[in-house]
């Protein structure tokens, strides 16, 4: 008997508000997932507002078939489209056993789901080992259209190394009803990606040969999917206005994702852009009508991923919505879950730890403990080193997820902080030193010129791509966090009561530039969001500004905490053969050491 047991995954009991507006169809219609990042057997938690997203992927697999079922009936057009980031995330994808590939199990599954396009994300792109697996192993089953327009992997062909296509470049191919269909699948300018595989800037994609024969021939629809964020500011423009430049009129629908948020709005009459937040916890619905030589009119709605939901669209209630292909699905991700033996406590959480709806510093703040007590404490095991102090720095970004009282398990450990990245130091550090770089890293200022950005290269004045690319990999997410931010800050007292006098749980409230009133169900802002650095870090040890101290960080930020260090002193040039590794511990085991220790 296991008294550390318990099972991996729990059954959702908690009932949620089911939508009350049917769906919009038009001529072409969208489901649309993206940013699932492992959630494959959905929301499991009871705290609001997780039951809002407690569908697990065989009960999307049945939604998808019944809606697929209703296309017919109506005798129109329904694709299902996915816009990547399959990985990091959850214990499905994360705790794979250290002999395969992360995410290879879960994935093979994930085959099962009658996508007819996907595209392929950054988190594809993190680990070798991964993007092979999708190139050799995932991308084939979906014939032709999995695609990475811009996206290459180095493989070993006939002993030459060879830069191929993750997937495939562009699909052409017809819809049910005829329609003849370009698509694309196109990922944002990102540089973080591991060796032996390469990224194209989306301004140089565009100009590639191979990009302007794919768009020469006129579709009825140019489907551009990709892990790119819609928002301004973000390059889908680009690739759009290089369309544009050939077929001005041809209807253009963009499926982005990236900055995990709900939103749509348009480029002009004949196009419509549209992003369906992340995590399983939205699932889009777009529908578009097309009218010969006239502008497209379109309907969308971002539905929360849950039984009712689902119930409620396809008309279908009870076990009605269930498909034998969908009860085996979930069925077979719960097995992968106890073959991962993700059901395995460490110890029980004795409150919520929130990453932004706690002040920070808090105990109820999980960068905040993560920071001041876990790491410290998980790192302690290196008994090397235990007598010299030290000052540790983590990326707040690494935090996926909240941490929910209650029992603390191998999958919640996974789901908060999923990332393999191990803990590094420099011997011999000043103190003060290592205070400033961790304020420098955090916007502080260097010779007087105030660091805003938070990043130190930027600081350093480096080329402005490069600097993006450090943003998008330092930040984590500051587009999610403006957003649950501006929707917890614009919902008046008086409007909140009225929604709460009304039923209404928390969750999303979406604002788009759609007409209309974009989320499925109501709900009231999950609110309140409070701001946490960038960098969060231990408590620095007692001591004068000379006191040399072990300054700790994760691989995962090396060169941002070396370049900090030359930039701050000029007593000594730091370079990456000044770094070695502190313990084999890695970033996302500190959770559970910890708990096993102070949770039990
Ligand atoms: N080894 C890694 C890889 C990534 N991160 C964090 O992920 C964030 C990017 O994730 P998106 O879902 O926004 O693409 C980034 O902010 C990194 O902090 C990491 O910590 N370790």
């Amino acid at each position: 008997c296991d008294d550390h047991a318990s099972h991996a995954h729990t059954r959702r009991t908690v009932p949620v508000r089911p939508p009350t507006r049917e769906l919009e169809w038009g001529d072409i219609n969208f489901i649309h997932t993206t940013d699932t990042h492992g959630w494959y057997l959905g929301h499991q938690k009871s705290s609001a507002p997780e039951p809002n997203y407690s569908g697990d992927m065989g009960e999307f697999l049945s939604f998808a078939q019944r809606m697929k079922e209703k296309a017919l009936k109506k005798d129109v057009d329904l694709l299902v489209i996915d816009s990547g980031d399959l990985h990091s995330g959850t214990g499905l994808v994360d705790g794979s056993p250290s002999n395969s590939v992360l995410g290879h199990d879960a994935l093979q599954l994930l085959k099962r789901v009658p996508y007819d396009v996907m595209a392929i994300g950054n988190h594809e792109l993190y680990n070798y080992s991964i993007t092979l697996d999708m190139h050799q192993q995932f991308a084939p089953s979906l014939k032709g259209r999995f695609l990475s327009s811009n996206v290459n992997i180095t493989v070993n062909q006939g002993g030459r190394a060879s830069s191929v296509p993750v997937g495939s470049r562009f699909a052409k191919f017809r819809t049910r009803k005829g329609r003849r269909i370009t698509a694309l699948g196109v990922l944002f300018n990102f540089m973080s990606n591991d060796k032996n595989t390469t990224v194209q800037r989306p301004a140089d994609m565009v100009k590639e040969s191979w990009f302007l024969d794919a768009i020469k021939e006129e579709p009825d629809v140019f489907l551009l999917v990709g892990h790119m964020p819609i928002q301004a500011g973000n390059d889908w423009p680009l690739v759009f206005n290089a369309i544009r430049a050939v077929h001005p009129k041809t209807p253009i629908i963009i499926l982005g994702g990236h900055s995990h948020i709900r939103d749509c709005n348009r480029l002009d009459g004949r196009s419509v852009s549209f992003q369906s937040g992340r995590y399983m916890e939205t699932v889009g619905w777009l529908s578009v009508n097309l009218k010969p030589k006239c502008n497209i009119t379109v309907g969308r709605r971002y539905l929360d991923a849950n039984r009712a939901t689902y119930e409620f669209h396809t008309g279908k209630s009870g076990r009605q919505l269930d498909t034998k292909e969908g009860t085996a699905l979930t069925r077979d991700y719960e097995g992968l879950a106890n073959k991962y033996n993700l059901g395995f406590k460490y110890g029980t959480a004795p409150r919520d730890l929130t990453l932004n709806r706690s002040p920070f510093p808090s105990n109820t703040s999980s960068p905040s403990v993560l920071g001041s007590q876990a790491v410290p404490y998980a790192i302690s095991v290196n008994k090397t080193r235990a007598n010299i102090p030290n000052l540790v720095i983590v990326q707040a970004g690494s935090q996926r997820y909240d941490i929910f009282a209650g029992a603390f398990t191998r999958n919640d450990e996974l789901t908060a902080s999923p990332f393999q990245n191990a803990f590094m130091y420099i011997q011999d550090v000043r103190l003060g030193d290592a205070k400033r770089v961790l304020s420098l890293l955090n916007g502080g200022s260097l010779s007087g010129v105030p660091n805003t950005t938070g990043s130190v290269r930027r600081a350093l004045g480096r080329g402005e791509e490069r600097q993006k690319a450090i943003e998008e990999m330092v930040h984590g997410g500051p587009e999610y966090n403006h957003w649950v931010q501006a929707m917890s800050r614009a919902s008046d007292e008086e409007e909140m009561e009225r929604r709460v006098a009304g039923g209404l749980t928390p969750g999303y409230v979406t604002q788009d530039s759609c007409p209309g009133i974009g989320d499925d169900t109501p709900h009231v802002p999950i609110g309140p969001f409070f701001h946490v650095p960038t960098y969060v870090s231990s408590n620095p040890p007692s001591g004068t500004d000379d006191t040399r101290i072990d300054l700790v960080f994760v691989d995962f930020i090396q060169e941002d905490v070396i370049e900090g260090l030359n930039a701050i002193q000029s007593e000594r040039v730091f370079v990456l053969g000044d770094v070695r590794g502190y313990t084999t511990v890695l970033l996302r085991d500190v959770w559970g050491v910890y708990a096993g220790f102070a949770w039990v």
